[in-house]
């Protein structure tokens, strides 16, 4: 059986943009866009996991809100439940521990940017809750 994933993603908004984050060659889907965050791990809550995610990935400190969508995608490696929610940084200034860059983009540019096929419900979702 595929290996069942489960993810979580930040939305980052601030002053009516969206932090979006470029994989980078060396992780698995390179260069593909998503939200930043990570494997949730046993016995972690997910809005838990998202915070020690970007603390890892960004050195941020978020505060975490809404609940965007839940969604799962097939990839050939694994299945991917991703769950994204509305963040804001709180504190700390962005450090790119592992993205190859972030663009901060309205909502109606997101699809400027090639998303991993697992973030395309959210992005979707971000564009029509904009
Ligand atoms: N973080 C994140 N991962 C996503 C998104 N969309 C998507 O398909 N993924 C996939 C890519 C990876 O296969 C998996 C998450 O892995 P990851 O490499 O970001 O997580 P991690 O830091 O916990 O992983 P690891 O390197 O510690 O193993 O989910 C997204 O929007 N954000």
């Amino acid at each position: 059986m595929k290996k069942y994933i489960r993810v979580v993603g930040a939305v980052i908004t601030k002053d009516n943009m969206i932090l979006c984050a470029q994989r980078s060659e060396s992780m698995s889907l390179p260069l593909l866009w998503e939200f930043p965050g990570g494997k949730i791990e046993s016995n972690e809550q997910p809005e838990d996991a998202l915070k020690r995610e970007l603390k890892e990935e960004m050195n941020c400190t978020i505060l975490v809100n809404d609940k965007v969508v839940t969604t799962v995608h097939e990839y050939e490696f694994a299945t991917i439940e991703l769950t994204t929610y509305y963040s804001n940084i709180i504190s700390g200034d962005i450090y790119l521990a592992e993205h190859k860059q972030i663009k901060w983009l309205p909502a109606n540019e997101l699809f400027s940017l090639e998303w991993a096929p697992a973030d395309i419900p959210a992005v979707k979702k971000v564009m029509e809750d904009a």
